[in-house]
């Protein structure tokens, strides 16, 4: 990357912006976006280890579509383990609907269906045999205890497994796609038998033309579990391992210090054979040292996350791209890698953080306000669903974090708060589901990397020219949805 004119001071995402130049890329669907980092990944997107963003069902999602969650640190350990065998046994392939029993009734359908973006919800009879769908339509206007049996609709489409193509072959899976065009159906049941193994969406089925699920070895579908970095690390981190996860990070508030050094290295000495990441830190120095101490990747970012208060109450922190070109540098210099955590509000900042040398990107709270995120959906006076996201480092954070305490620890511990308990994350009525955004950032990156001539992302970051621009500047791009005056 190579800035257009000095920079005088550090700056942000919002402060800058990216120079198109002569490119040999033809198309946008011939960019690789596979980060070259040894994490597995396809896309460079990973949600971050937060207990309002991160759970079973977005760790599913990302990995089948490419990209990596990070189970928190605040998950107990039995917990990770489980969650972590659950997505493995999920199909790289078929999405997972959400199943009743055929004696299940509306009210139960109409409180678990929103844990999905489908809005239906797979019947199954007693044995687990396949009856029908029910949709979100179809439960208006019906007295809420009637049986989702009496209700399923069982005409629609149905694949068996070997009817939908493994691979991406756009021919063939344009034929399942127009099979269910003309049924005008959405979504359809995939069968082993009369058993469901999963579900197909028509959008599921064009993503699968694009995007490559990040599997392990085995062909199980990657996780991804956080440590901080208090009490015996190395301990914890052997049991995630032991659970099978796919990537360690190690995290805490300030990354640039003795304990996470020693964190890191406890994590080494284990000589885990997945990468590890530790962080946050914003200089080439605290990157060098996390480095030296283990850490293959590390995580950069402090005080730019949407639930951080850290800069208000300390100072501390740094503007995110200086922070993510500074740090990019160091790592490369020593064949390590950053992901830049935290700020990303639009599908630009992703592509700029790539531009300035990141491998991925990481995502807090834009995600938790999807059908995947793990917080309750609710609906605010004007009718707008949205989901509750808090900091890690909030009084609500620290106060579960530090439940088994005393009275007294836990009292001192409160006095630090550096993030929100409260904040509340619409779903986005276009884009309601974790894919959706990803669709939504994975084209606006696909696209700036041919602006730029780049086939992939090393290419990108090598070949990324970088403007500065004014607040009218930032301003002029941005759409609007109203005549002028
Ligand atoms: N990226 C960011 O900008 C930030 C992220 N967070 C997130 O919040 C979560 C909780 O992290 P964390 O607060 O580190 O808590 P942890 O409980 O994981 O551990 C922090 C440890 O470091 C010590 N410490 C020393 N200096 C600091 C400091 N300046 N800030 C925080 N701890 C310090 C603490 O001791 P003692 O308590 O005795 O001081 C404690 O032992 C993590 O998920 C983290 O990523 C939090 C803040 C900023
Ligand atoms: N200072 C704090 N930082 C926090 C807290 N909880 C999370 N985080 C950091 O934010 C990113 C995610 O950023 P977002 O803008 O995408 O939401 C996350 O990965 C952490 O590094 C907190 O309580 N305080
Ligand atoms: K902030």
């Amino acid at each position: 990357m190579r800035f257009l004119t000095t920079p005088t001071t550090d700056l942000t995402y919002n402060d800058v912006f990216l120079v198109p130049s002569m490119s040999r890329v033809t198309s946008r669907f011939d960019v690789d976006l596979s980060p070259a980092d040894g994490t597995g990944s396809t896309i460079p997107v990973v949600a971050a280890n937060m207990t309002a963003v991160t759970g079973r069902r977005m760790t599913e999602t990302m990995a089948r579509r490419g990209g990596l969650g990070i189970l928190p640190q605040d998950i107990p350990l039995d917990v990770i383990a489980e969650v972590t065998a659950w997505v493995k046994q999920r199909s790289p392939r078929w999405e997972t609907p959400v199943v009743l029993g055929r004696t299940s009734t509306v009210h139960d359908a109409l409180g678990i269906m929103h844990k999905r973006p489908h809005g239906l919800v797979v019947v199954v009879d007693e044995d687990g045999g396949y009856e029908g769908l029910v949709l979100e339509a179809d439960c208006r206007d019906v007295d809420r205890f009637t049986q989702l049996g009496d209700l399923a609709r069982g005409d629609g489409p149905q694949f068996q497994e070997e009817d939908v193509p493994a691979d991406g072959d756009t021919a063939a899976l344009r034929s399942v796609y127009e099979t269910m065009a003309q049924a005008r159906v959405s979504a359809a049941p995939v069968l082993r038998g009369r058993t469901v193994a999963g579900l197909v969406t028509r959008q599921g089925l064009v993503r699968s033309t694009i995007y490559t699920p990040s599997v392990d070895a085995r062909g199980r579908l990657r996780v991804g579990a956080a440590v901080g970095i208090n009490g015996d690390v190395g301990e914890k981190a052997a049991r995630l391992l032991e659970a099978g996860v796919d990537v360690l990070v190690v995290d805490t508030a300030h990354g640039h210090q003795v304990k996470a050094m020693e964190a890191v290295a406890a994590v080494r000495a284990l000589n885990p054979q997945v990468p590890v990441v530790a962080g946050n830190v914003v200089t080439g120095d605290g990157v060098r040292d996390l480095v030296s101490a283990g850490a293959d990747i590390v995580k950069v970012g402090v005080g730019p996350g949407a639930m951080c208060t850290t800069r208000m109450m300390t100072a501390v922190g740094r503007p995110q791209f200086s922070a993510v070109v500074e740090c990019a540098e160091a790592a490369a210099d020593l064949g390590a890698h950053v992901w830049a955590d935290g700020g990303v509000k639009h599908p630009r900042d992703v592509a700029l953080a790539l531009a300035a040398g990141a491998s991925q990107v990481m995502v807090g709270s834009w995600f938790a306000g999807t059908h995947e995120g793990p917080g309750e959906i609710t609906v605010d006076a004007a009718g707008r669903a949205y989901k509750e996201s808090f900091g890690m480092a909030s009084a609500r954070a620290v106060r579960h974090r530090t439940i088994g305490e005393d009275r007294f620890s836990r009292a001192r511990k409160a006095l630090f708060e550096e993030g929100i308990s409260n904040s509340t994350m619409y779903l986005d009525p276009q884009r309601p589901g974790v894919e959706d955004l990803l669709d939504h950032i994975t084209s606006g990156v696909r696209s700036s990397m041919t602006y730029a001539g780049a086939a992939s992302l090393p290419q990108f970051s090598s070949r990324a020219v970088v403007g500065i621009q004014s607040q009218s500047g930032y301003d002029e791009g941005r759409p609007r949805s109203e005549s002028w005056s």
